[in-house]
Formats: structure tokens, C-alpha cells, sequence
């Protein structure tokens, strides 16, 4: 049953196609770098489309008019390391003055906790709007870690986004950080018992940075 989980899906065509081609086993290094690039910037569209607004004063080469320029929070966008990072250069695309922190967490194989190794962000994530991105939510256990790291360093308003997301980490990210929204583009069936997602797309570091 996943009609309990607190999540947005966003079953645009194009994600939905192109996640199709990164889940395929064939897909090498370089196709599933440039799609978790594309999807990204993709899924960042959606996921911004209620950034307030307000009415600006400005002349063009005809006319002077009112127009719309962004009025919200300044952003920050924090990749989880490793496979975060492939998700970077599509936003930066959409969004290019965001600044970047990094957290560093792996997820130990055998205990499935996460392990960080790694945190700098930017001085001021209190002001911040934060999107927080990393392709797979499997056990939640990096996710969540990582949230409360953002929240101990005084951020205030995070969004969670990722690509592939399993009930197990929906269900814990609901539970231990319910003020955050979490966005992906699929929510799968299942962790299998080495605690991947099932169908999944493997191991998502791996296949970005070929380390296979
Ligand atoms: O929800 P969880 O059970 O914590 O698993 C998800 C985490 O596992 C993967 O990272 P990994 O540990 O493989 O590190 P990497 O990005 O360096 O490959 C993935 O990118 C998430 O960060
Ligand atoms: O399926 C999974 C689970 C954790 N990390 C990944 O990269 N893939
Ligand atoms: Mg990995």
C-alpha cells in the first residue's frame, strides 16, 4: 500500500521516457550521465513552477511595462555525494546564480547507515530555500541524515528531490522530517534484502562515474 506516502510524483512524459532509458541495464556511463542531467533540469522546472512572483517596472526597446521577476527566498541547492552531483549541472542550467553546499554521505553496504564524510554550505542556508538532490531514496537513511545535518546547520525551508524512490524511505523521510516536501518521478515496488530498489536502476554512483 503506498496510498499513505507524503510525496509528489511527477509523471511528466519526458521524465517518465527518460528515466525508461536510464533504468535499462545497457545504458552506459556517458547516456546516463547526460539523462540525469536532462531529467534533472526537467524535474527542477516542475518542482519551481509556485516560486513567487512580483510586478516589476521596466522598459523595453518599445514600451515601458510591468513584469514578473522571482520574489522568494534565495535558493541553495545541496547535492548528496556521490550521485548528487549528477544532478547539478541541470539545475545550475535553470537556476544559474543558486549557490551549492555539498554533504558527503555514503550508505555503509553491510548496515545500510549512512556514513558522512563530508559538509560545506553555503554561510547563509537559514535565508535559503534548500534543494536537497540525490537520485535514489531506498532506505531514507542518507536522506533523512542529511536533512537533519541541513536542519542542525539552521536551514529552514527544504525541498527533497530525487529520481527513484522506494516506499521503505518515503515512508521514513514522512516520519522523521514530515515539514519537508519530497518530490521524485517514480516511486518503486520495493528494497530488495541488499537494501537496492526493485526494479530501481542499480547503483546510481556507480553508473554516473562508471565505477561499476
Ligand atoms: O536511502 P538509502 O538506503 O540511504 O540509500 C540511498 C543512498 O545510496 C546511494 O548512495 P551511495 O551510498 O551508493 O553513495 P555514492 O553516491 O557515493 O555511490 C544513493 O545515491 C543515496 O545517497
Ligand atoms: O537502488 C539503490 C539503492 C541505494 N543506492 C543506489 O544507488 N541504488
Ligand atoms: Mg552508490
Amino acid at each position: 500500500m503506498t496510498d499513505d506516502l507524503k510525496i509528489s510524483v511527477i509523471d511528466h512524459p519526458l521524465v517518465q521516457h527518460k528515466l525508461t532509458l536510464m533504468r535499462m541495464e545497457e545504458t552506459g556511463t556517458k547516456d546516463f550521465r547526460e539523462l540525469l542531467e536532462e531529467i534533472s533540469m526537467l524535474m527542477a522546472y516542475e518542482i519551481t513552477r509556485d516560486l513567487p512572483l512580483v510586478d516589476v517596472s521596466i522598459n523595453t526597446p518599445v514600451a515601458k511595462c510591468s513584469s514578473k521577476t522571482l520574489n522568494g527566498k534565495k535558493m541553495g541547492l545541496i547535492p548528496i555525494l556521490r550521485a548528487g552531483l549528477g544532478m547539478v549541472d541541470g539545475i545550475v542550467k535553470l537556476i544559474p546564480t543558486i549557490k551549492i553546499g555539498h554533504v558527503g554521505m555514503y550508505r555503509d553496504p553491510k548496515t545500510l547507515k549512512p556514513v558522512e564524510y563530508y559538509c560545506k554550505l553555503p554561510t547563509d542556508v537559514a535565508e535559503r530555500t534548500l534543494i536537497v538532490i540525490d537520485p535514489m531514496l531506498a532506505t531514507g537513511g542518507s536522506a533523512a541524515a542529511a536533512l537533519s545535518l541541513l536542519k542542525e546547520k539552521g536551514a529552514k525551508h527544504i525541498i527533497y528531490l530525487c529520481l527513484v524512490s522506494a516506499p521503505e524511505g518515503i515512508r521514513a523521510i514522512n516520519e522523521m522530517h514530515p515539514d519537508i516536501k519530497i518530490y521524485t518521478a517514480s516511486i518503486d515496488e520495493k528494497l530488495n534484502e541488499n537494501g537496492y530498489i526493485v526494479p530501481g536502476l542499480g547503483d546510481a554512483g556507480d553508473r554516473l562515474f562508471g565505477t561499476l
